[in-house]
């Protein structure tokens, strides 16, 4: 079939080395990127992190297990789709490259977690928030009720994960298999923005002490939690035209869900799911970036600063916005 073929023709593939693909740069982009070569980019950084060898994973279950994820994603949403799932795995990648500290603080385990969490984080996702979903008391808000996409996504993650011939996690013993899928979970239910906006104010006073005992398990699972945010909206740090692109994506994503919402229950959506304040996106992207993004950039380079770049990007994006609003 073509599904096998598809699979058969990565696995043959040469995967091109990281510094060619750009996957080790902070300013990334996805954009252009032929399909295939996203696929080879996730392959690579599995490969350069050591998880395959590590893991025992086996090479055509791997390649099985990315096209099927990739496919786990619509096509048909603008911006919740595989290209923002690859970007906020290769926003990680280019994190725990760069940061030697990432490789004392966490277990390999807890880098294939964050691997296999940033991949999966929004699978599946129909280009509606949780509000919406609860509100149209679809099936899936019946299901998990709070964070109802993110349980759904992670549910996703567990099927493809137990999935014959994608199971890359079958060289784990039965210990390391449960502590992986609970730092998964954690780490894709950690995406939903209320619960970073819950546990954030504990991480900003960590990241203003001298030093931080990483040991305790607790700590460790904020910073997963926190570096699954800083790779999740990882856009707002790229440079101007990309940013610009993203952006436009993100406006017709959350315009369409304004529209539907306007439409189906009547009712006046939030200013940024709104179409009539499309002249006021510039002010409402400052606005996003003060009070959501810059926080957690300016607390990861203050802990790392190799992940500086991310910060500085950010702070250059609401400058780019700022005029904008003029
Ligand atoms: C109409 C949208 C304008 C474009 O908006 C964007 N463009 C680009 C990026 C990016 C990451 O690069 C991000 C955004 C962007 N994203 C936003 C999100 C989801 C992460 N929220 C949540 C929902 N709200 C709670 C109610 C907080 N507000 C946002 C915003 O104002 N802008």
């Amino acid at each position: 079939t073509a599904a096998e073929q598809e699979i058969q023709a990565l696995q043959e593939a040469t995967i091109p080395s990281a510094e060619s693909l750009f996957i080790l740069d902070f300013h990334f982009s996805d954009f252009g990127l032929p399909e295939d070569l996203t696929t080879q980019a996730t392959i690579r950084m599995f490969l350069d992190l050591n998880l395959v060898q590590d893991f025992n994973i086996d090479y055509k279950n791997l390649c099985q297990w990315v096209l099927t994820v990739r496919r786990g994603y619509r096509n048909s949403v603008p911006y919740h789709n595989w290209n923002h799932a690859l970007s906020t795995a290769q926003s990680m990648f280019a994190m725990l490259m760069a940061t030697d500290q990432f490789q004392t603080i966490f277990s390999r385990l807890e880098i294939l977690a964050l691997m296999i969490a940033t991949l999966n984080h929004d699978l599946d996702h129909r280009g509606v928030s949780n509000s919406y979903i609860e509100r149209s008391q679809q099936p899936l808000a019946q299901l998990y009720g709070h964070s109802s996409l993110e349980n759904h996504h992670y549910n996703l993650c567990l099927f493809i994960l137990n999935n014959t011939g994608s199971q890359i996690l079958s060289g784990l013993s039965s210990e390391d298999h449960r502590a992986v899928l609970h730092m998964i979970k954690r780490a894709i239910l950690a995406t939903d923005l209320t619960v970073y906006m819950e546990r954030r104010k504990e991480f900003f006073s960590l990241s203003k002490k001298s030093r931080v005992n990483w040991k305790s398990e607790k700590k460790r699972d904020l910073l997963r939690s926190m570096l699954m945010t800083a790779s999740d909206l990882s856009a707002i740090t790229k440079p101007w035209p990309e940013q610009k692109r993203i952006a436009n994506l993100v406006a017709m994503e959350f315009f369409a869900q304004g529209d539907k919402e306007r439409e189906e229950f009547k009712i006046k959506p939030i200013d940024i799911m709104n179409r009539e304040n499309s002249t006021r996106l510039p002010c409402m992207q400052v606005e996003y970036i003060d009070d959501i993004c810059y926080p957690l950039y300016k607390a990861v380079s203050r802990l790392f600063d190799t992940c500086s770049p991310l910060m500085n990007g950010c702070k250059k994006n609401r400058e780019n916005w700022l005029h904008l609003a003029a």
